[in-house]
């Protein structure tokens, strides 16, 4: 039986706990909060900030982990680094932990090696986006080295919106890097997550591509497959395959990118499971979690099926405590529609409570109408 220390307790690692325990692991759910939504299925839990070197060393000399599993990027990777080095090991890799928490640092390693990206540039003030944004030329995106799910992200249209965007910038930050990265608006007509599953046996696997639509940078719902020109697919492949064999080690990574008319444009990716593929716990055999537990652990993964199927979030919409949920009934009423409520135990605007999950055909109309009848209540 594997030991399983897992650092983040949301609801990507609930669904990650459910697999692993399935196959038999004993699991340790961190994250900074009590009752979190992995915490609720694991055998043990453990709260503190994973951002603090002292309680993130405590907790792995406590458990002695067969493996450290990261949830979420906002870790002090220099203690897992660290670690690996003593012989703990670091899911996929501590190095793979280590530079996709900073944007910047995923995104030399890219383009070391000739992975395509939208043009791109890094600042440290407000003088210095206005420089490199008028360089690059209006819109452009920009978001803080350190974040996810679109936090501290805008779009600068023109160079009067930068000193905005440079503020709401700090302001969504979080780690001790104040920098940004400012990027190119691509028009992209599709954007993807192609997962991608390293084995410790066995070739690198892709699940079919996953289509999805994101709002302030988060995603809002996801469908797979998502059809794709054959020269696309394969450039896509080609291209997480680079990367993810450069980072090493063993797991599912979500590697996102742009499709314009003409061309497949690397975005950045999560050396986890990754929130477009919660999809995957309804359109696939073995969903991206089920997918995640057996790389890790070295298990088989003889064949990856997959029939159409979609998935919509449910959002809160203000600040509160200890929610409800109506609409479960009604959403639940419709034939290969389910729904994975999470289990969070605050609310805040915006904040991902739940998904809704169809299968079949129209499943993305049947997912986001599922999703729509939700409501959460506080
Ligand atoms: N250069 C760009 N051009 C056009 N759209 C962009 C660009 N960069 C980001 N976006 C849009 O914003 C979304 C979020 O961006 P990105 O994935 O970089 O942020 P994130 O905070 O890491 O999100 P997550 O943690 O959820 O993956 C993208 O999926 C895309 O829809
Ligand atoms: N794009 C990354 C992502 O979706 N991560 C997922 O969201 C949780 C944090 O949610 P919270 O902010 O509601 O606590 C993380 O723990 C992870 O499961
Ligand atoms: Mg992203």
């Amino acid at each position: 039986m594997k030991k399983i220390l897992l650092l983040g307790s949301g609801e990507l690692g609930k669904e990650f706990v459910i697999s692993a325990k399935r196959l038999g692991c004993y699991v340790i759910a961190c994250d900074s909060y009590a009752g979190a939504p992995a915490m609720q299925v694991a055998d043990e839990f453990c709260v503190f900030s994973m951002l603090d070197e002292t309680p993130l060393r405590a907790a792995i000399a406590k458990y002695q982990p067969d493996l450290i599993v990261p949830e979420i990027e906002a870790i002090r990777t220099e203690v897992l680094l660290d670690v690996e080095k003593q012989g703990f090991e670091v899911i996929p890799s501590a190095r793979a932990a280590n530079l996709t928490m900073n944007r910047d640092r995923i995104r030399d390693v890219a383009v070391g090696l000739g992975v395509r990206t939208a043009k791109f540039s890094y600042a440290d003030s407000a003088a210095e986006l206005l420089a490199k944004a008028t360089d690059i030329g209006f819109p452009v995106v920009i978001k803080p080295v350190m974040s996810s799910s679109g936090k501290g992200q805008s779009v600068a249209k023109t160079a009067a919106d930068v000193q905005a965007s440079w503020d709401y910038a700090c302001a969504g930050m979080r780690g001790d890097r104040q920098k940004v990265i400012v990027e190119e608006f691509i028009h992209f007509e599709y954007e993807i997550t192609l997962l991608t599953v390293r084995q410790r046996k066995g070739p690198t696997l892709f699940c079919p591509p996953i289509g999805h639509v994101q709002e302030r940078g988060d995603y809002q719902y996801s469908w797979q497959p998502q059809g794709m020109k054959p020269e696309h697919l394969s450039a896509a492949q080609q291209m997480a395959e680079k990367v993810t064999t450069d980072l090493g080690g063993a797991g599912l990574f979500g590697v996102e990118f742009f499709v314009t008319k003409d061309e497949v444009i690397f975005s950045e990716l999560s050396p986890r499971p990754h929130d477009t593929g919660m999809v995957t716990l309804i359109s696939q055999n073995l969903s991206e979690f089920d997918l995640h537990a057996r790389a890790v652990l070295g298990l088989p993964i003889p064949s990856i099926e997959c029939s159409e199927g979609a998935s919509a979030v449910v959002l809160a919409d203000k600040e509160g405590s200890a929610p409800t949920y109506t609409g479960v009934e009604a959403a639940l009423s419709e034939p290969g529609v389910d729904v994975r409520i999470f289990g969070k135990p605050s609310t805040r605007p915006y904040r991902r409570m739940a998904v809704a999950l169809a299968k079949g055909l129209g499943a993305l109309q049947r997912a986001r109408e599922a999703a729509a009848k939700i409501k959460v209540v506080v």
